[in-house]
């Protein structure tokens, strides 16, 4: 990256700088003299260098020094000089955007066990409070699991415009409030909102690319009922409901950018996937830009 930034801010068409010589060149370098007038040489036809810098620092004026006698600074004085600008210490590469993450995947499938994983180890996340019109269930805090709030107040809300998706799901609204996603943005946090396969195809026609959606799934259909069954939050018939929704929803994969496998027993690795995926989105060179 170094090579390319000087190649970039010096114009490399003009200029051979002396760590960065074309092969050939190596071997017919036989003392400092004649690396000097290869760097200099190139210099008058590059005046918008020249324009930033005193007389006083014109290449011809500053050798440089052998590296085994100079000290740091002075060979620093005498490169920059001979560059024709200062070497910066400003980052090469801006801060990575806040990141929107939705996570999604069937019922039951481990999305809020892998959800409190990571907020055991990444800080910088902040995962959307959502609202809903369920009743809360016994394990469950208002403000922390679900806005728990009455059918009328959530239509109020969405009366509002005050959330970016909702839906009705298993009988119940839920729905992600807009405020929240701006504020903590704004402070500098990734975004990950928890939603059903539902709300995640509404997201996908809301947000496009400027969100990474990833697909929590099962290992097995079989794996993934007995959970269900496990968690015994459902009567019978919900539990129907929600085996044949799923066995719908796993066929919307392909509208996800990533899929990651939460197999049984195997919690841990999943939430490690899961903060890989945020770690290499991070690193993209063109990175998602999204605007709530
Ligand atoms: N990798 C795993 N191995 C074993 N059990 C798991 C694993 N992941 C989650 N579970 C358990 O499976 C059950 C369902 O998980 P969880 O409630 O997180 O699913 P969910 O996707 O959030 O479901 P819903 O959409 O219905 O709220 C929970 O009892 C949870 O503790």
């Amino acid at each position: 990256m170094f090579r390319r930034f000087l190649c970039s801010s010096l114009s490399c068409t003009h200029l051979q700088p002396p760590f960065f010589p074309p092969k050939p060149l190596i071997s017919k370098i036989p003392n400092q003299t004649h690396i000097k007038s290869n760097i200099i040489r190139p210099f008058p036809t590059t005046p918008r260098l020249f324009s930033q810098m005193g007389d006083a620092r014109r290449p011809s004026s500053i050798p440089i020094p052998t590296l085994e006698k100079a000290d740091r600074s002075e060979l620093l004085r005498a490169l920059e000089a001979s560059l024709g600008s200062a070497f910066s210490s400003d980052p090469l590469w801006p801060e990575p955007n806040p990141l929107i993450i939705v996570i999604s995947g069937p019922s039951g499938v481990g999305k809020d066990a892998v959800i409190k994983k990571l907020r055991e180890t990444r800080e910088s996340l902040h995962f959307v409070v959502t609202a809903t019109s369920r009743a809360r269930r016994p394990n469950e805090v208002h403000g922390k699991d679900y806005f728990f709030v009455s059918k009328e107040e959530f239509l109020g809300m969405v009366e509002r415009d005050e959330l970016l998706e909702y839906a009705l799901v298993y009988g119940d609204y839920k729905g992600i409030p807009k405020q929240q996603i701006r504020e903590y943005m704004a402070k500098g946090y990734d975004i990950v909102l928890r939603v059903d396969i539902q709300g995640a195809e509404t997201l996908r026609r809301i947000l496009g690319n400027s969100a990474v959606f990833i697909f929590l799934m099962a290992e097995s259909e079989a794996k993934l009922v007995e959970r269900l069954i496990d968690r015994k939050t459902e009567t019978k018939e919900a539990l129907l409901v929600r085996i044949a929704t799923a066995r719908e929803e796993v066929k919307h994969v392909r509208n996800f950018d990533y899929v990651v496998v939460n197999a049984e027993g195997k919690l841990e690795n999943a939430a490690r996937l899961v903060e890989s995926i945020i770690d290499a989105e991070k690193a993209k060179v063109r990175q998602r830009s999204a605007v709530i």
